[in-house]
């Protein structure tokens, strides 16, 4: 027998022993929680019969409160304990399945015999509960594997530095407790187990990636030290895939002190969101929040506005006609994104510190209360070393005491008797109880009728200026909806023009901003403008639980964005991942994003770049990098493929044809997910109808929550952050692909394919495959 063979054996062997160990945690386990959860229902079964409850007086009142307290608390305590051993299950069976996918030989310094360490997605103790059958992939000492090839190395622990040799390093590929593959690597991670992980289906759901973690990727999960962490990284580079394993590093590195509700994670859309949903729980952890920046403005203003959502925003600007007014939008689009909008914002505010805030008069039954003039005059008398949102506070408070004093006149108006005698029944017997009840609150007792027909105006004009009452509470007297829009007037603009430097196209830009505002519209880029301006007048809206922030697509960003999150989030880290290069928003191209290095200058940070590519083959790789400037810098990962292909005809009839047999040609091979990316939604349901008639397609929208396999039509910026066994470009034409602003779209597009990569074109090709070196595809 030879070595590898004696190897393979006693590695089963391994995996029989441990699974061995694990049947028994799981029958114990198993066990246990049977009896909890026995327990659990005969506690909710008896839960009134074990508490004494006894209110006679207050002393056994109190008695009672106790023991149904305690009974409360045996009852939690147990549901807890069950929860637990839930989760330990899933774990050991998850385990069961697959024990471990790695293993060191690591000779610790002064020692004389290395320690096999193996690693999995758990950790397991043997059964007397002192050796590690298995480490879990995020204990400090299973950082050697994803950092360093045999020879020396090191790991740390809390305040020391653990030196010494790694002899050996496997990787396995173990399923349903049988080794398939077995490894012995040279190089950090072997590329025998990347080539088998990546070469098989897309799915429809990301997956995890902990046995084949890259050093450089091991970097940013594993980084501890910084509050802002940068992740710049080519398409397919595995951001994503970073920022998940990391939020399961974090839970475990700080179990105890952090929950799966301390981090959040933004992400472009909620197709995305559901992609990426079942990564962590594969790990053994709950998911992070997520949302989209779309939907947090929705719950902030949607009351307010309508809001437009970056993907109308984008059909617009990547619409066919040059629509009326589309320079002056691309470029208030361009501009409210910038550090400098944010500048003119703050000396805006500036100015109102001093004067100028819009107030809105008080008023009650079509009358003034308090006019704008007072409230501004009682406004201003206040010392301005206070924040406007101070004094602004400090008015309601005001307005709420005249309101009491005003309350008081109210009583006697005749307004009040006219409502009593037309009280219907049934409202005059609900105010009645209310004042019932103050009655007894006040130990007051009446008798005669005129003092109850005086309670009964008073609780009238109570509830009529409750309304009121809460107006003045949400401080809406100040008209942050006018000043937001003065600010694109000519008085606005008188009134900067000594505090800020304006743009050229300002006059271009205050006019359109006007004009939407004046429907109610709120446009995506003024989003977050406005919702900067109204936090800084109303009071900053600070989430502090979150503890941890990751975006994702980092480059559809602004840096006054950036700005809006630190307030936000003034507690959290942040991890940032994002890629240039796929930077379609209108506001991002040519402009910094919350990628760009200056937007960090005098911030302490750390930055990562990756340009390794592993979602697409080789000979993708190889066309889609000479796609874009600096493509060159881009390293593909060594896994064989087909060269992507290029059919081009002017034949509507033959374009379509060919499209078919394609589709029909990546069924046969076996492909599951086939994705035809389109420019743009409109584009998208031309070619659901056309490729409908013949094959079952899904159309997939903005609103689209999930997808299953098989064909799908889609827009190019729904497709961002996921991937597809195959994809279509459905129409690589000059006359869709040819503003320099349509590159990285066409570019996004492009790498979408794990594959097979095909392209058709109705017409001449995109100029963007002049620079492409034709021998990296095939002209059909
Ligand atoms: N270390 C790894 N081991 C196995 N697969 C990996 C690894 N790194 C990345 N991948 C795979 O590569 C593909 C791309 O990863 P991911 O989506 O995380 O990249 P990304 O940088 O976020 O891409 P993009 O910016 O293009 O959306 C995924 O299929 C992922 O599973």
């Amino acid at each position: 027998m030879t070595k590898r063979n004696d190897d393979w054996l006693i590695e089963q062997k391994y995996v029989d022993n441990v699974k061995l160990a694990i049947e028994r945690k799981l029958d114990t386990i198993t066990e246990n929680a049977g009896d909890l959860k026995e327990s659990i229902i005969e506690l909710r079964r008896n839960f009134w019969d074990d508490v004494t409850i006894n209110l006679d007086d207050i002393h056994e009142v109190g008695e009672t409160f106790t023991s149904i307290k305690q009974q409360v608390e045996l009852l939690s305590e147990r549901e807890r304990a069950h929860k637990q051993s839930y989760k330990q299950l899933q774990s050991l069976r998850r385990l069961a399945y697959s024990p471990f996918f790695g293993r060191i030989d690591f000779r610790e310094n002064g020692e004389e015999q290395a320690e096999k360490i193996y690693i999995g997605l758990a950790s397991l103790m043997d059964e007397s509960e002192d050796q590690f059958l298995i480490y879990d992939w995020r204990a400090p000492i299973s950082s050697l594997y994803y950092n360093y090839s045999p020879g020396p190395a090191e790991y740390e622990v809390p305040n020391a530095t653990i030196a010494g040799e790694i002899e050996l390093k496997r990787q396995y590929i173990i399923k349903n407790g049988r080794l398939k593959s077995m490894f012995d690597t040279g190089v950090t991670i072997g590329d025998e187990m990347l080539q088998e992980v990546l070469s098989n289906n897309a799915n429809t759901q990301m997956k995890t990636i902990v046995a084949t973690i890259q050093k450089e990727q091991n970097q940013i999960i594993r980084n501890e030290k910084s509050k802002y962490l940068i992740v710049q990284g080519v398409a397919g580079s595995g951001k994503t895939s970073a920022a998940l394993q990391r939020v399961a590093y974090l839970l475990y590195r700080y179990r105890g002190q952090l929950q799966a509700d301390n981090m959040m994670l933004f992400s472009p859309n909620f197709l995305f969101n559901s992609y990426v949903a079942t990564v962590l729980p594969e790990l053994g952890e709950e998911n992070m929040q997520q949302t989209t920046f779309q939907s947090y403005v929705e719950q902030r203003l949607g009351r307010e506005f309508t809001i437009e959502d970056p993907f109308d925003q984008m059909e617009y600007i990547y619409s066919d006609h040059e629509a009326s007014g589309k320079t002056a939008r691309m470029a208030a689009i361009r501009y409210k994104a910038t550090d400098e909008f944010k500048k003119v914002i703050d000396a805006y505010l500036a100015l109102l510190s001093h004067q100028g805030i819009i107030f809105k008069a008080i008023t009650f039954r079509g009358a003034a209360i308090f006019s704008a003039n007072e409230i501004s005059e009682h406004f201003y008398s206040l010392d301005n070393a206070n924040s406007i949102s101070n004094r602004l506070h400090l008015t309601a408070e005001w307005l709420l005491r005249e309101l009491a004093i005003f309350q008081k006149k109210e009583w006697k108006n005749d307004w009040v008797k006219a409502e009593i005698e037309l009280m219907d029944k049934e409202e005059y017997l609900r105010v009645f109880r209310e004042i019932e009840s103050i009655k007894s609150e006040d130990d007051v007792t009446f008798n005669d009728f005129d003092m109850e027909e005086k309670l009964l105006a008073k609780q009238i004009v109570k509830q009529r200026l409750k309304p009121v009452k809460i107006a003045i509470k949400k401080l809406f007297f100040a008209d942050v909806k006018r000043m937001y829009r003065r600010l694109f007037t000519d008085d606005g603009t008188r009134m900067l023009s000594r505090a800020a430097d304006l743009p050229d196209e300002w006059a271009d830009i205050c006019s359109l901003t006007v004009e939407e505002l004046d429907k109610n519209e709120l446009k995506h880029e003024d989003a977050t403008p406005y919702l900067y301006f109204s936090d800084q007048l109303r009071g900053k809206k600070s989430n502090t639980t979150i503890r941890h922030l990751f975006i994702d697509e980092a480059q559809d960003y602004s840096p006054f964005q950036f700005a809006f999150f630190k307030q936000l989030f003034p507690n959290s880290r942040m991890t940032i991942l994002g890629d240039g290069n796929q930077a379609i928003f209108a506001h991002t191209m040519n402009s910094p994003t919350l990628l760009s290095p200056e937007v960090f200058a005098g911030v302490e940070h750390t930055r990562i770049t990756l340009k390794r590519s592993y979602r697409s083959t080789r000979p993708i790789v190889e066309f889609t990098k000479r796609l874009i400037a600096g493509g060159e810098e881009i390293e593909p990962f060594n896994r064989d493929g087909e060269k992507p292909t290029l059919t081009e005809t002017n034949d509507k009839k033959q374009f379509l044809e060919k499209m078919l047999l394609r589709i029909s040609l990546l069924q046969e091979s076996g492909h599951q997910t086939i994705a035809v990316i389109c420019k743009t939604a409109k584009e998208s349901r031309i070619a659901f109808r056309e490729l409908g008639e013949q094959f079952n397609v899904q159309l997939m929208d903005k609103a689209a929550q999930t997808f299953s396999k098989g064909i799908l039509v889609l827009p190019a910026y729904l497709a961002k952050g996921i991937e597809f066994d195959a994809v279509i470009i459905y129409n690589a034409a000059d006359e869709r692909y040819g503003q320099a602003a349509e590159r990285k779209l066409f570019y996004t597009a492009c790498t979408r394919a794990m594959h097979e990569l095909h392209l058709f074109s109705a017409g001449p090709r995109t100029r963007f495959l002049d620079e492409v070196d034709e021998s990296t595809y095939h002209l059909l």
